[in-house]
């Protein structure tokens, strides 16, 4: 400390008893006139006689203050002020020794906080306790014990001003973070197991569809969402496939079930008229040979002539029943091909559906309609949390030509190639829809408009690198892309339409760049 003559007489007098107490001396008020002269600078000359009793005073003053003070301090200055009053000296260097002691022993910024009930204690406590009450109980919503536990650990915190109480706080605290512990591990075990069940299930239906069925590629799907780290959306979007594919089945099942029935009908209606035939038939053999019996034995022309009669009836009948069985044949026919027909309607009806689902059969990204899901779930995810949401309407550049010189399949092909490339570049939070013939969308969630040009710019640099190979010849691909960020609640519409207008600028501008919407 500074021995400065110019410093304030109350902390000189402080610094006097301090070192009164360090140095064990006993507080006379010769020893701590010498003191404080030595610490104010004073020389012997400056002295003043009255000094005794002016010290006597301040050390009236120090302790007077201390026994002000709340707690443990305020207590032993009060017994400090009851020595002094004795002018018992020895037991004032004591207790100030004792007290010096105590309080020298430098206690943390926290305890000394707790110890005297300081606001940034007050804060902590407060703070531990809200957590307790509001964060923790609530993410243990699924264990009621556990989440009660919290919420009365909580109440416990902010009553706990001493130490023995937040020691009972703090093994509370212990033991509710090892019960935690014990049941997220619960949690995860038990969702890695409904997991592995969901993929048994995934590849029980891939093992009943046919090798080109239309489904496989959506089961397929929905295995490589919850092949890789999952997120909500990844669950989502699984979950969504699935209900289509759920759908699918329903309807093919339907339909199948219908075909079944028909051809069993028909080949009853077959067997049914063949029997009739044979019968008819088989009657009119028995009775031919025994009209040749009738004929060779025959007396006159008259007995000939009763038995031409018979086989005139009889052979009218076959031939009655001939004509009826071409009828039911030719009636067969027909229902046989109404039956073709229905399998054909419910074919085109099912080829129908699988255009109504989100996905683009050509290229696998999404189509307009899974366009329109998926706008609705960012947009609204976007207003939920308050984060940007960016798209880029992307535009192959000179795609008629390249269809021109290569023919419509390398089109198919380069568009096929443009989505993979998009699918492996993005995010897989990012979504890629095919919008018109060779324009697609590209929504990116919690991206800024800067972000979501660069990663536009990022494509094309990515689509050069990984050219698209038609007949062992390598073709350079370009597209020009708009990107807009989404302004508050703007709508899906003109959202798109400052996108497109973008694009067109970029069109304008010289193609294969990426232009930000005003
Ligand atoms: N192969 C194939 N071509 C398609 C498909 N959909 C649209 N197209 C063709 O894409 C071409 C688009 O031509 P334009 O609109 O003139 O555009 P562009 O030639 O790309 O010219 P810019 O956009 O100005 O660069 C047309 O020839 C369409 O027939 C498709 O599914 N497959």
């Amino acid at each position: 400390m500074s021995t400065s003559p110019a410093q304030n007489p109350a902390d000189i007098a402080r610094e006097a008893f301090r070192r009164l107490a360090v140095k064990r001396i006993a507080p006379t008020p010769e020893a701590y006139r010498t003191i404080y002269n030595d610490i104010a600078g004073i020389t012997g000359a400056q002295a003043a006689p009255a000094e005794g009793a002016a010290a006597e005073l301040v050390l009236g003053q120090v302790t007077t203050r201390l026994s002000e003070t709340p707690g443990e301090v305020g207590e032993a200055g009060r017994r400090l002020q009851r020595t002094l009053k004795a002018r018992d000296w020895e037991g004032l260097t004591r207790g100030m020794t004792q007290l010096l002691d105590k309080q020298l022993k430098k206690p943390g910024p926290f305890e000394l906080a707790v110890l005297a009930d300081e606001p940034e204690a007050r804060l902590l406590r407060d703070l531990l306790s809200r957590t307790l009450v509001f964060a923790v109980a609530s993410l243990l919503a699924g264990s009621p014990a556990l989440a009660g536990e919290a919420e009365s650990l909580g109440a416990a915190v902010k009553t706990a001003n001493n130490e023995s109480a937040l020691n009972e706080v703090a093994a509370r605290l212990k033991q509710l973070c090892y019960q935690i512990e014990i049941r997220s591990g619960d949690v995860a075990e038990q969702q890695e197991l409904l997991l592995r069940l969901f993929r048994l299930l995934l590849e029980n239906v891939s093992e009943l569809l046919d090798d080109d069925s239309w489904l496989r590629g959506q089961v397929d799907a929905v295995k490589n969402l919850i092949a890789g780290p999952l997120d909500q959306r990844a669950l989502e979007e699984a979950m969504r496939s699935m209900k289509e594919v759920i759908y699918k089945q329903g309807q093919l099942k339907h339909s199948l079930s219908d075909v079944k029935h028909t051809v069993r009908n028909m080949m009853m209606t077959f067997i049914d008229r063949l029997g009739s035939v044979a019968e008819s038939t088989g009657d009119f053999h028995e009775k031919i040979g025994g009209y040749s019996e009738q004929i060779s034995h025959a007396a006159n022309i008259d007995e000939l002539n009763v038995v031409l009669d018979n086989v005139l009836r009889d052979t009218r009948a076959v031939q009655e029943e001939t004509l009826k069985s071409r009828d039911r044949m030719v009636a067969a026919r027909q229902e046989m091909h109404d039956a073709e027909t229905r399998i054909h309607t419910l074919e085109e009806k099912l080829r129908h559906l699988s255009d109504l689902v989100r996905e683009d059969q050509l290229t696998g990204s999404l189509n307009r309609r899974g366009l329109d899901d998926v706008f609705e779930r960012e947009m609204a995810r976007a207003d939920r949390r308050g984060t940007p949401l960016c798209i880029a309407m992307l535009d192959l550049d000179d795609f008629k030509r390249l269809n021109d010189t290569y023919g419509h399949i390398a089109g198919d092909s380069a568009l096929k190639h443009l989505v993979q490339i998009v699918k492996s570049t993005l995010r897989s939070m990012d979504v890629i829809a095919r919008f018109g013939g060779e324009e697609f969308l590209i929504l990116l969630p919690e991206t800024t408009v800067e972000a979501a040009s660069q990663t536009m710019t990022r494509l094309q640099r990515d689509l050069t690198k990984h050219f698209f190979l038609h007949e062992n010849e390598k073709l350079l691909i370009t597209f020009s892309a708009g990107v807009a960020m989404r302004l508050p609640h703007e709508g899906q519409e003109t959202l798109i339409k400052r996108a497109d207008s973008a694009m067109y600028k970029a069109k304008k501008s010289g193609k294969n760049r990426v232009v930000i919407a005003e």
